[in-house]
């Protein structure tokens, strides 16, 4: 397990990360999300020793950062960090030598990567030579060829094409099921609503939600939905009587209606519009992540707030 207690990283007056603490239990992939500049890199540096935190701690298995427990993490930085002019192949297994595989485990290792993620042609060609998509998928590799316990990916989506991203994504969902703990940005939500056990979202390097997407959903559902083709003016009597401060709007072929509203006396307002035409529709509207997203970012601050 990971566990990030109480983090801070100041860079002069900026406070990049500010008292920030979550888990990534073994088994669960964590998607980190935030705005630009929210402190995910930061944090994730911080987490693999190549930036030192202001204070608070990382702890891998309840132990700091260490030569030894870095060899279970496969990092795949923002700033990826593979050598261009060498061999996809070459640079893999010297990658996969340096965190303990001996010769024979690291070519059977490197060739097992390169054929779940339809590089195996690309094998003796230079990093440089392959496209972008194609360079991240050797990333990608790289993180995972000597087998790791940990996975710690920034941004490891960016610029893929849809086949990639399902390729990488099966990949993950294997690797979790293997017992693998993985914590990996990214600002394409619905693939971290689809792959994600849990969410922590961060703003300005604090942590602002910390959930599952199911629990972040349900708590994010306030809104109320309701299709009828009962006559418009019933309804808005209806919702007079019912006192409901609700939004109506006629459908164009004037045949149906639908009105959105925070839920109040939900049960009461079916029971009416029943007795007066069809329901076609009814139920919370659930938000996506990025609704919720949206919501949590462009929500005033606390400190504005109590001014
Ligand atoms: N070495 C540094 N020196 C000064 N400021 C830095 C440094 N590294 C990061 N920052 C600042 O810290 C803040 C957090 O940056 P960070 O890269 O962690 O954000 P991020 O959430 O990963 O953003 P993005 O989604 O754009 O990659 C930003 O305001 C950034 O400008």
């Amino acid at each position: 397990m990971l566990s990030i207690n109480r983090l801070s990283k100041n860079f002069g007056d900026l406070k990049a990360v500010n008292e920030l603490s979550f888990e990534v239990p073994d088994g669960e992939i964590v998607g980190f999300v935030g705005a630009n500049g929210a402190g995910k890199s930061t944090t994730m540096r911080i987490a693999m020793g190549v930036l030192s935190a202001s204070s608070g701690e990382v702890l891998w298995d309840g132990a700091p950062i260490s030569r030894d427990n870095q060899r279970s993490i496969g990092y795949m930085p923002e700033e990826r960090g593979l050598y261009p002019k060498m061999k996809v192949g070459d640079q893999l297994i010297y990658l996969a030598r340096l965190h303990g595989l001996d010769k024979a485990t690291a070519a059977k290792a490197v060739d097992h990567w390169l054929a779940a993620l339809n590089l195996s042609e690309r094998k003796n060609d230079q990093l440089q030579k392959l496209s972008l998509g194609n360079q991240q998928r050797v990333q990608l590799a790289a993180a995972l060829v000597f087998d790791p316990t940990f996975l710690i990916l920034d941004e490891p989506f960016s610029g893929l094409d849809p086949v990639a991203v399902e390729v990488m994504s099966q990949v993950l969902i294997e690797r979790a099921q293997s017992g693998v703990a993985t914590l990996f940005s990214s600002h394409q939500l619905d693939l971290v609503e689809r792959l994600c056990d849990r969410v922590v979202i961060i703003r300005e390097g604090r942590l602002v939600a910390n959930d599952t997407v199911a629990n972040l959903k349900e708590k994010g559902t306030s809104t109320f939905r309701l299709v009828t083709n009962c006559p418009a003016q019933t309804l808005e009597e209806l919702l007079r009587e019912l006192q409901i401060p609700a939004s109506t709007e006629i459908g164009k072929d004037l045949s149906q209606v639908s009105l959105t509203w925070d839920g109040t006396k939900s049960q009461e307002l079916l029971g009416q519009v029943l007795k007066h035409g069809q329901v076609l529709e009814y139920g919370p509207i659930v938000p996506s992540l990025t609704d919720l997203f949206k919501t949590v970012v462009q929500a005033p601050k606390e400190e504005e707030e109590s001014k």
